[in-house]
């Protein structure tokens, strides 16, 4: 059987005496690429932070590796979990290969007597291709697009060798070509590292690669539907998560979606 990577069992998070998340069960095994998806403030974040060990459940258990959260060195864990963080603070001008070793020493900015070693170097590099970043590599980090950025930042969290990797939103404000430059590197990753497990929260189905292997539809704060994509995403269910008559299509194994007319 595939090694589990996350499991999540009857999660539920309050905040404020107002429940966030309820009844939210989840398994992701090594290799699978599960989207998340759900109309805003449908917990969504929320629940990438449990799963990323940056929240606690309030009630349920999430083990992340094996471990399970409240009983483990949380820090620890986090070493092994990609997480990447849209609202990366960075600002001084790093080298796209800087940022990427950053990765390593989990610091924003490079540590000051670390120096990486060769094969260190030469993994940066390779995931520096595999991101699509090989002619940005010296380029500096004021300078590059908000695609590239969003791009190196994968390849930094990819660095320690995760098992798995936690994307929030990864394509929001890119324009088309750094949309499709973002699909076709994740889609490369998923070839060069058949073993990563991926979850990927996103609003717009567009944005979903073609190897998504599985959804999980949130809708309030709870689970509506979850499993392989063939049976999750379907036009109802769809519509019974964002609230509207859907129409859907896929080609070329990806996904879009509008308004249904009525007839
Ligand atoms: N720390 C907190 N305290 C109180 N309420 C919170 C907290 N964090 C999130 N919430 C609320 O929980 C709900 C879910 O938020 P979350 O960010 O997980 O949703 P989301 O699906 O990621 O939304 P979006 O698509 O808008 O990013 C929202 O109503 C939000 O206001």
């Amino acid at each position: 059987m595939t090694p589990v990577v996350l499991r999540a069992e009857d999660v539920h998070v309050v905040r404020d005496g107002r429940p966030i998340l309820a009844e939210v069960s989840l398994t992701v095994r090594a290799g699978e690429h599960w989207a998340l998806l759900g109309a805003n403030g449908a917990g969504k974040s929320t629940l990438l932070g449990l799963l990323g060990a940056l929240v606690h459940p309030t009630r349920g258990s999430v083990e992340v590796l094996g471990h399970r959260l409240g009983r483990v060195d949380v820090r620890e864990l986090r070493a092994h979990v990609g997480h990447v963080d849209p609202r990366h603070p960075l600002t001084s001008p790093l080298r796209v290969q800087d940022v990427v070793l950053t990765g390593l020493t989990n610091s924003v900015e490079p540590l000051p007597r670390w120096r990486p070693e060769p094969e260190q170097r030469e993994r940066a590099e390779r995931l520096i291709r595999t991101l699509g970043l090989a002619e940005h590599r010296e380029a500096r980090w004021p300078t590059l697009s908000q695609g590239q950025r969003g791009r190196t930042l994968i390849a930094r969290a990819l660095m320690p060798e995760p098992r798995l990797l936690l994307l929030d939103e990864p394509a929001t404000g890119l324009d088309l070509p750094g949309r499709e430059q973002l699909m076709e590197a994740l889609g490369k990753l998923r070839r060069e590292h058949p073993r990563l497990a991926t979850v990927l929260v996103t609003h717009h189905l567009e944005e979903l690669p073609a190897h998504t292997t599985h959804a999980l539809l949130l809708r309030e704060g709870r689970p509506l539907a979850g499993g392989p994509v063939t049976g999750v995403l379907t036009a109802d269910q769809l519509g019974k998560c964002f609230d509207l008559p859907l129409a859907l299509e896929r080609h070329d194994g990806r996904w879009s979606v509008r308004t249904a007319r009525r007839a």
